[in-house]
C-alpha cells in the first residue's frame, strides 16, 4: 500500500466538510473517486497535499509509505509535494504559467526538487514530453503554454507533475474542462502511466463513466463520507449503496463497463 487516508475529518469555519473518510492508493492502481458536487472529493485531495483552505480543522491519518503526512513540518511537506505527491487539476491554466516556456516549466521542477543541471533536466524534460506524448518533443520544449490545444495542455500539465517521479498522482477532474474527442486520449495516457511508472492514482471525478473507462478501485462520497468502496466491476455492476445506484441510473447505459 503506497497511501492511506484513515478516518479523515475536516471542518472549515464549523462546517464538517469530511467527516472520517478512508481510502487506500496502491501502486500501479488507479483509484476512481466519485460522488456529487459539494461530497468532498477535492477536499480529500488537498488534505493530502497539505492545502486545505487556511484555517481548516483536520484529524485522522494520511500515511504515505507509513510516514504520517499530516503531522509534517511545513518544510519536509513542501519536499513531499512535487516530489512524491502531485497533482493535476481539471483547468490546465492553474497549473501551467503562461508566461514561461514549457521547457522552464518542467525544468524548474527538476532543478528545484531533483537538483539536475541544465542539460541534464532539459533531456528529462523532452523524454517527458514523449511520454505524455506531445508531437516534436524538442520543439515543443521552446514553446508557450497558448501554443496548444487544450488536450495537449493537459499533457504537459500531466508531464509537469510527473517531472520529480512522484508515486503518487492526483488527478482532480482532469478531463473535465476538455473536448469529449480528446478526453479518451487523455485518460488513456494516464492508465498507461500508471501501469508504466508503477503510480499510485487517485482519479477525482464526478463522471462514473469516465471512471469505468481506467479506474481499477472505486470509491463513492456523499456528504463528506465514503458510502461505497471496491473494486470497479463489482461497485458500477452490483452497487450496495442506494446513493451508488442512484449515480448509475442518471448515466447512459452504454457508459459502463
Ligand atoms: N474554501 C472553502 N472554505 C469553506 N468550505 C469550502 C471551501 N471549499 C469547499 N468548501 C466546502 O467543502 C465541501 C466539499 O467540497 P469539495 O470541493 O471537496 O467537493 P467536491 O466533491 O470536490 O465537489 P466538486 O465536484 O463540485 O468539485 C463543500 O460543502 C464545499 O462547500
Amino acid at each position: 500500500m503506497t497511501l492511506a487516508i484513515t478516518d479523515l475529518k475536516v471542518t472549515i469555519g464549523g462546517k464538517d466538510v469530511l467527516r472520517g473518510v478512508d481510502l487506500t492508493l496502491a501502486r500501479g492502481r488507479v483509484h476512481g473517486l466519485a460522488g456529487e458536487s459539494g461530497s468532498g472529493k477535492t477536499m480529500t485531495g488537498l488534505a493530502v497535499l497539505g492545502l486545505l483552505p487556511h484555517g481548516s480543522r483536520v484529524t485522522g491519518g494520511i500515511t504515505l509509505e507509513g510516514r504520517e503526512l499530516l503531522t509534517l513540518p511545513p518544510k519536509e511537506l513542501n519536499k513531499v509535494r512535487g516530489g512524491e505527491v502531485a497533482m493535476v487539476f481539471q483547468d490546465p491554466a492553474t497549473s501551467l504559467h503562461p508566461m514561461l516556456t514549457v521547457g522552464r516549466q518542467l525544468t524548474e521542477h527538476m532543478r528545484h526538487h531533483l537538483g539536475l543541471g541544465r542539460a541534464e533536466s532539459r533531456d528529462r524534460a523532452i523524454e517527458l514530453l514523449r511520454k505524455v506524448r506531445i508531437p516534436g518533443a524538442a520543439e515543443a520544449y521552446r514553446r508557450y503554454p497558448h501554443q496548444f490545444s487544450g488536450g495537449m495542455r493537459q499533457r504537459i500539465a500531466i508531464a509537469v507533475a510527473l517531472a520529480c517521479s512522484p508515486r503518487v498522482l492526483i488527478a482532480d477532474e482532469p478531463t473535465t474542462a476538455l473536448d469529449v474527442t480528446v478526453q479518451a486520449g487523455v485518460l488513456r495516457l494516464l492508465r498507461g502511466l500508471c501501469d508504466e511508472l508503477g503510480l499510485a492514482v487517485l482519479l477525482v471525478t464526478h463522471d462514473l463513466g469516465v471512471m469505468s473507462a481506467v479506474a481499477d478501485e472505486v470509491s463513492v462520497m456523499k456528504d463528506g463520507l465514503v458510502v461505497e468502496s471496491g473494486p470497479r466491476a463489482r461497485v458500477l455492476r452490483e452497487p450496495e449503496h442506494p446513493y451508488t445506484r442512484t449515480l448509475l441510473a442518471s448515466l447512459p447505459d452504454a457508459e459502463v463497463s
